[in-house]
């Protein structure tokens, strides 16, 4: 569905995208993440065909959009960043107006109105002016616009962004509804968002791609933690240091802390790993030491760690936001 080959965009001196290249199959929700100024809005600009690439090129269902972006926009339903629309006009009217646009022929004008009206719960509001209406209900009539004509491929620049978590919710969930028919790739700096709704991550840093994978394997082989809760298989008291010291030499384990155990006669350890699973070292060295696994629970490195990684070190809203405490190595 998307094919973008080696994108480039200079403004001016300042270089919004550096060779951006990745390829979209038809029915994924992808969701393009990035710190502020990374080249995000750039990206999808471009492939909505309002901004031209200073070199590269953008397909969407293998139309050049730089060429004919005429034919590309018909394949494209677009809501850019903070939704403009016209406020003093009534939701009925905007729609038919952007449908007229839009070159749907008049006698389906009323059908694909309704149908996107319906899709997106629009119907109690039809006839209030656009300025009337809550942020959730205007995301909503942004996103009828962009669906009226039936595109293959929405492009949603950052749309829950300024909602509040009811609306966050609604939209979620109907960003979702709309997935299972579209190709739809969204911005955004909610890293749960991207957790929730797409299938798909991309990452995008200083106007290059530095990840590229579905979310739930995104820190795979980065390691994590193990939290450990052992006790005496014999009932004799456990010396915190000895056992501390036999979980420091289990093969791949990188570093160990104390943490929470379950009471008279446990200990507790959290234990930090590389690349390498080291649950089944950890279950050997516990029985040849006399000693049993209460409780063993493996956290693999968080989206958000693997994003301030590839990003460095920034959070998603950019290098002014604070930062959480860096995890001793
Ligand atoms: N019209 C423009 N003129 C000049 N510079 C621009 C223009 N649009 C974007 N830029 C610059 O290009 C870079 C990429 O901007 P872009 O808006 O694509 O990033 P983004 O990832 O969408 O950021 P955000 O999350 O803040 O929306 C930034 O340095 C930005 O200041």
């Amino acid at each position: 569905m998307i094919r973008i080959e080696g994108l480039t965009k200079s403004y001016g001196a300042t270089q919004a995208l550096r060779g951006v290249s990745f390829e979209v199959p038809r029915g994924q929700v992808v969701g393009f993440l990035g710190p502020n100024g990374a080249g995000k809005s750039t990206t999808m600009k471009i492939l909505a065909g309002f901004v031209t690439p200073t070199s590269g090129t953008a397909r969407v269902n293998g139309i050049d959009v730089s060429v004919d972006s005429v034919a590309s926009r018909r394949l494209i339903g677009y809501l850019p960043e903070n939704n403009p629309l016209y406020e003093e006009m009534m939701v009925r009217d905007f729609l038919d107006f952007v449908a007229e646009v839009r070159g749907i022929p008049k006698g389906q004008r009323a059908e694909r109105i309704r149908h996107a009206v319906d899709r997106c719960g629009l119907r109690s509001v039809l006839g209030k002016d656009i300025h009337q209406l809550s942020k959730g209900y205007r995301q909503r009539v942004g996103l009828a616009q962009a669906i009226v004509h039936d595109p293959d491929l929405l492009i949603l620049d950052e749309p829950t962004t300024g909602l509040d978590p009811n609306q966050i919710v609604e939209i979620r969930s109907l960003i979702k509804e709309l997935g299972k028919e579209k190709t739809v790739i969204l911005s955004t700096h909610i890293l749960s968002e991207v957790q929730s709704t797409c299938s798909r991550v991309l990452i995008i840093n200083d106007g290059r791609l530095v990840a590229d994978d579905a979310p739930e394997r995104l820190g795979e082989g980065e390691g994590g933690t193990v939290t450990v809760v052992l006790a005496s298989r014999t009932g004799a008291l456990l010396q915190s240091d000895a056992v501390r010291s036999m979980l420091e030499r289990v093969a791949g384990v990188t570093g160990v802390e104390p943490a929470e155990g379950e009471g008279l006669g446990t200990l507790g350890f959290r234990l930090r790993y590389g690349a390498e699973d080291i649950r089944r070292s950890l279950f050997e060295a516990a029985v040849n030491n006399g000693l049993c696994l209460l409780e063993v629970k493996r956290q693999h490195v968080s989206l958000e760690e693997t994003f301030r990684k590839l990003t460095g070190g920034q959070g998603p809203h950019g290098p002014h936001e604070p930062r959480a405490p860096q995890r001793a190595a």
